[in-house]
């Protein structure tokens, strides 16, 4: 296990509730994330995970539980943390009548960086990710993907030891999620730690090489991506046998559906 400078996890849950009113999203979960990995949070709609990373990164309050990042307390010492972590959360808003050129430079003194240095890795950043041609285009008409992308810009330009994306790759077209791939790899490989939650089951076992599986609040397994594996043969399968789906027939009971009398 690759932990950072002092053997601290980039993460650690401990307890982690959250009801919302008869609704128990996360249902006191424990969880230690090693620094310097590509962590996958992955479990099907509805299990908790952006409620979780919510919570780890101090954007919701927990009903009970700790958390803490690169051994810093989240609610205790929000500005340690927030320091220290990017983030590109779900329903990402963002400031739609400036230019993702404007965007950056904002975010980045916003970040107490010197304006030269913001200037320089914004125009690095904007490159990098295909988007030095909309620089001065208005946010609020960027597309689906574009958005994600200036996100993840604005979430890297402090150069942040942990970063969080909740499904990064959702509504994003294939060339474009190979870029932001290239960008998180090349993060990684410096040894920071990137933590995202996804559905889809290809791009973790391909991106990730340690995973948490979440369902109905709570973790099912998490590891090293061969331990979680086991002897399944894919991730997928692996995820379906935890999460108790394997052995149901899909649309067994839609015999309406389709050709025929209707
Ligand atoms: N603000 C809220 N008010 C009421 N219920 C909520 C709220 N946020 C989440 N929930 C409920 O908590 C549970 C967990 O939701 P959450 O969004 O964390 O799941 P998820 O794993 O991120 O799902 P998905 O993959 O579909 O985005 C769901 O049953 C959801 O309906």
């Amino acid at each position: 296990m690759v932990d950072g400078a002092a053997g601290v996890p980039a993460v650690r849950v401990q307890g982690l509730w959250k009801r919302f009113g008869e609704q128990i999203a996360v249902a006191g979960i424990d969880l230690e994330l090693p620094a310097g990995r590509f962590i996958g949070l992955v479990g099907p709609n509805g299990a908790g995970k952006t409620t979780t990373l919510s919570m780890v990164t101090g954007l919701l309050r927990p009903d009970h539980g700790t958390v803490e990042v690169v051994g810093h307390d989240v609610w205790r010492d929000p500005a340690q943390v927030k320091a220290r972590i990017g983030v590109l959360p779900e329903g990402l808003r963002l400031f739609e009548r400036l230019s993702g050129h404007e965007l950056l430079s904002y975010t980045g003194r916003l970040r107490g960086l010197p304006g030269a240095e913001v200037d320089k890795r914004a125009a690095q950043l904007l490159d990098v990710l295909d988007l030095a041609g909309a620089r001065n285009k208005l946010v609020v008409d960027y597309s689906t993907g574009m958005r994600k992308k200036i996100g993840l810009a604005a979430a890297l330009l402090h150069n942040p030891e942990v970063l969080f994306l909740d499904e990064p790759f959702e509504g994003v077209d294939p060339v474009s999620a190979q870029t932001i791939r290239g960008v998180l790899e090349r993060y990684t490989a410096s040894g920071a730690t990137v933590v995202f939650s996804s559905h889809v089951m290809e791009l973790v076992e391909s991106l990730c090489d340690w995973v948490a599986v979440m369902a109905a609040g709570r973790i099912r397994a998490h590891g090293p991506l061969d331990e979680v594996r086991g002897k399944a043969s894919s991730l997928q399968e692996a995820f379906l046998e935890l999460v108790g789906a394997g052995a149901r027939t899909a649309g067994s009971d839609l015999d309406w559906l389709g050709g025929g009398a209707r």
